[in-house]
């Protein structure tokens, strides 16, 4: 807000209470802060400084940043903010700095009108005591993240504005679907005089199409060296603007503009972002140490050796203080593992190992303690300090982490309701006539007003005009007006006071040279590793995740079992007589039932539970889709093959089926083909439906009718379906294995000729490729669809 549009005021009357507070404001205002006042809500998001050299120029004011006396001075001084606001302090404005997190709302209201000087309002307003000392330590602690990277700068705002950069504006772009959603036009954003970054949705019902507005016109900025929060009630939008500012939301969906150093959205950018989403997505059944190692090797750039890798990731573990459960699993649902804030350690590390010049974090302090929080937060910081981009949605902030931030953006039902300085939030809700009335966390005061709830906060006298004059239509019962009223005096306030003032100081251009911004508008993706080193790293990194489901007791158990009773059933069967041949035939066809359908069922799961993680690592560029399915597929192999060994040898010899090595590793051959085939086939209907209750449903239709066209309970079906036989691999496993046993023996089983099984072998060769490439077209079109 400027200085002229706060002097006149006029769209705004002033509370009572406002005024009250201005008369004592007033009296104890002095020359020197009147001179320095800033604007509320008017920080400088066009400024390159970094918070480091901020904070060196107000050393003598920041508290933190003094040592020895001075800090011990502040500290005694701070401990007694809240008994004693001295006078000579707070005409000074030093109290601001000073005051507790329980006191600063009281102090608000007090300097209601009192904007600090900007050294006050950048330093740190509560007690650095209560921090733990390791929080402290650990700001000296990090080593590679001072390496240097490209510095990024944030800005979202109006597409109207930016003319010169119309030719990829989207704002009548198209609306993507998401389920049950369906591709429309969005209707131009351009008649809203404050609509700049904004998103629909089309909800399609079984009658009816509608449209909902998620984001109303945000507009911000982040610079390096900054930590952003973005605050605001459930389902404000906060992920929602996010996912849109770190590129995971398509382009044609969003109104407005969302530029990199005045660039827009490239792959290049994919490199340079970490994104930590509010679900851990993570291995369960690798340790953090495990976790961090395939990270470093897949997204560090070629250029650093293996060991560079390895040390990097270990230079996380340290950093991040995971030394302690570096070689525990992570866990999840079912297995037990690193506690939730290791977890959300982990996912950080992930991201911080590439050293990004933007960070994204969803939620990344929720289920924690707040000292782990604070930690958690102080990371942050500290990644920002060295010159990083960091954004960061955060629900209920204790006072203590409120102070961390360096700018907020506080959302309301999809509405800009603040933008600028965190410091500086509360001397803006003042100044528009919503100051605490008693102590209160900052946060909490914030996500009150974003709610509408105006309970212990003043009521502006425009909105206590309204209340009386409609009374009974908008009271709420306690003389407070109702919550969407209070909506749209926040929305209006903002958009009188401040919006204009902020969306001029984003058509600045920024103060980059034009190498800078080139680089990041190259459409150039950078891997970390070579196709075949790719390749290589998922495949050993699907073995150790997945051995644990293979040697499950249970699952030995369960095919041991199946075996022994089959054995037992069979015992020593005889061939010499049509019966025992008929019964070795019986036996035969269940082996190609059980392997046909035990492995599609599993690899159904496959591409589904995968999806989470695919879709983040695909989004940061770890890994080319083909080395990943490759690996994926190839990586089940030598694990899918343990179990049939030992059924088999239990089952041949206690079934007494025909005692020679060639004819036991041909029988063996043929259930190795049946089951790659049965994979095949379930990763396709997974990779196909990505949905786990319509694959299941698909697959059991589908093994059954393979099953009953397997050639042993029907022999004479009609023509018009037989060909079904044909894609059925218990058929041509059941003939195979028939033919292994009986060759040379007799020229037909079951009336089947017992040739030499080429045939059969062809078509299970070609099922295993066939329903392979099926999975790997679906897998691309939904990653397509996802990027588009
Ligand atoms: N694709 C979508 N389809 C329908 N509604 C959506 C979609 N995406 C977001 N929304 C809606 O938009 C609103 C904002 O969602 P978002 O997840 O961004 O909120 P949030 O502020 O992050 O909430 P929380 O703090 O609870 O995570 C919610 O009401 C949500 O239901």
């Amino acid at each position: 807000m400027e200085k002229g549009s706060q002097s006149s005021s006029t769209t705004l009357a002033r509370t009572k209470s406002d005024q009250l507070v201005e008369t004592l404001a007033a009296a104890f205002k002095s020359p020197r802060q009147s001179d320095q006042q800033t604007p509320p809500g008017t920080s400088e998001s066009g400024g390159t400084l970094s918070r480091k050299s901020s904070k060196r120029v107000m050393m003598g004011a920041s508290p933190r940043r003094s040592s020895g006396d001075n800090n011990n001075t502040y500290i005694r001084k701070s401990r007694s903010a809240q008994m004693k606001l001295d006078l000579e302090e707070l005409s000074s404005g030093a109290a601001l700095s000073r005051a507790s997190s329980a006191s600063l709302g009281l102090s608000f209201s007090f300097t209601g009108f009192t904007v600090p000087p900007d050294e006050i309002a950048d330093s740190k307003p509560f007690s650095d005591d209560d921090i733990p000392e390791d929080v402290e330590a650990r700001t000296c602690k990090m080593k590679f993240q001072t390496e240097p990277t490209l510095p990024i700068y944030l800005k979202a705002r109006d597409g109207e504005l930016c003319k010169d950069q119309r030719t990829w504006l989207t704002l009548s772009g198209s609306v993507f679907s998401f389920g049950q959603m369906r591709t429309c036009k969005v209707t131009s954003t351009k008649e809203r005089r404050f609509t700049d970054v904004t998103y629909k949705v089309i909800i399609k019902g079984m009658t009816s199409c509608e449209e909902r507005d998620i984001l109303n016109g945000i507009t911000g900025a982040v610079n390096p060296g900054e930590v952003l929060a973005l605050m605001g009630p459930s389902g404000s939008g906060k992920t929602t603007l996010l996912n849109l500012l770190g590129g995971r939301l398509i382009q044609s969906t969003v109104g407005g503009s969302i530029t990199y150093n005045d660039q827009p959205y490239s792959k290049f950018l994919k490199s340079r972002i970490g994104f930590v989403t509010q679900d851990d997505v993570l291995f369960p059944h690798l340790t953090v140490k495990e976790t961090l190692m395939y990270a470093a090797r897949l997204r560090l750039p070629k250029v650093l050796t293996r060991q560079q890798k390895e040390k990097r990731a270990v230079d996380v573990i340290y950093e991040l203080g995971l030394e302690r459960c570096q070689d525990t699993m992570i866990g999840g649902s079912f297995v037990r593992g690193v506690s939730g804030g290791e977890r959300k350690r982990v996912c950080i590390g992930n991201e911080i190992i590439i050293n990004p010049s933007l960070l994204f974090l969803d939620e990344p302090t929720s289920g924690l303690d707040s000292t782990t929080a604070l930690r958690t937060i102080q990371t942050l910081q500290d990644i920002a300090e060295v010159g990083k981009t960091v954004i960061t949605t955060i629900h209920q902030p204790s006072s203590r982490l409120f102070h961390k931030f360096d700018k907020l953006i506080l959302l309301g039902k999809g509405s800009l309701l603040y933008f600028g300085k965190a410091s500086e939030a509360i001397v803006y809700f003042s100044s528009i006539g919503c100051s605490p009335l008693i102590a209160m966390n900052p946060a909490e005061f914030l996500l009150d007003l974003a709610n509408g709830n105006l309970t212990d906060i003043s009521v502006p006298s425009e909105l206590e005009d309204k209340v009386q004059m409609e009374n009974s239509e908008t009271e709420t019962g306690n003389g407070k007006p109702p919550p969407a009223v209070v909506h749209e005096y926040l929305v209006e306030a903002y958009e009188s006071r401040v919006a204009d003032t902020e969306k001029k100081k984003l058509m600045a251009p920024l103060p980059l040279d034009e190498e800078l911004k080139s680089k990041v508008s190259s459409s150039k993706r950078q891997w970390g590793a070579s196709w075949w080193q790719q390749y290589c790293i998922l495949f050993c990194r699907g073995i150790k995740e997945r051995k644990h489901d293979y040697f499950s007791w249970l699952r030995i158990t369960q095919v041991l079992s199946t075996a022994i009773i089959l054995g037992l059933l069979w015992w020593q069967s005889d061939s010499k007589t049509i019966r025992g041949r008929q019964d070795q035939a019986g036996l035969l066809f269940f082996i190609a039932v059980f392997w046909g359908f035990f492995p599609v069922f599993t690899a159904i799961f496959t591409f589904p539970q995968e999806r989470a993680m695919l879709g983040k690592e695909r989004a940061a560029d770890m890994y080319r889709l083909s080395a990943y399915f490759l690996a994926r597929t190839t990586s089940d192999l030598p694990l899918d093959l343990i179990l049939p060994v030992l059924f088999l040898l239990v089952v041949y010899f206690m079934a007494g089926l025909r005692l020679s090595a060639s004819h036991f590793f041909l029988s063996m051959l043929t259930v190795f083909l049946c089951i790659v085939a049965a994979q095949g086939l379930g990763l396709a209907i997974g990779a196909t439906l990505m949905d786990l209750k319509r694959a299941t449903t698909l697959a059991s239709v589908t093994v059954m009718t393979f099953m009953l066209a397997g050639g042993y309970f029907v022999k004479k079906v009609p023509v018009f379906i037989s060909w079904i036989r044909y894609m059925s691999f218990n058929y041509h496993t059941y003939k195979l294995l028939l033919k292994v046993q009986y060759q040379d023996i007799m020229p037909t089983v079951n009336g089947i000729k017992t040739d030499s099984g080429l045939k059969e072998v062809g078509a299970l060769v070609a099922m295993i490729f066939g329903y392979r490439f099926l999975a790997y077209l679906s897998l691309r079109k939904m990653q397509l669809h996802c990027e588009a």
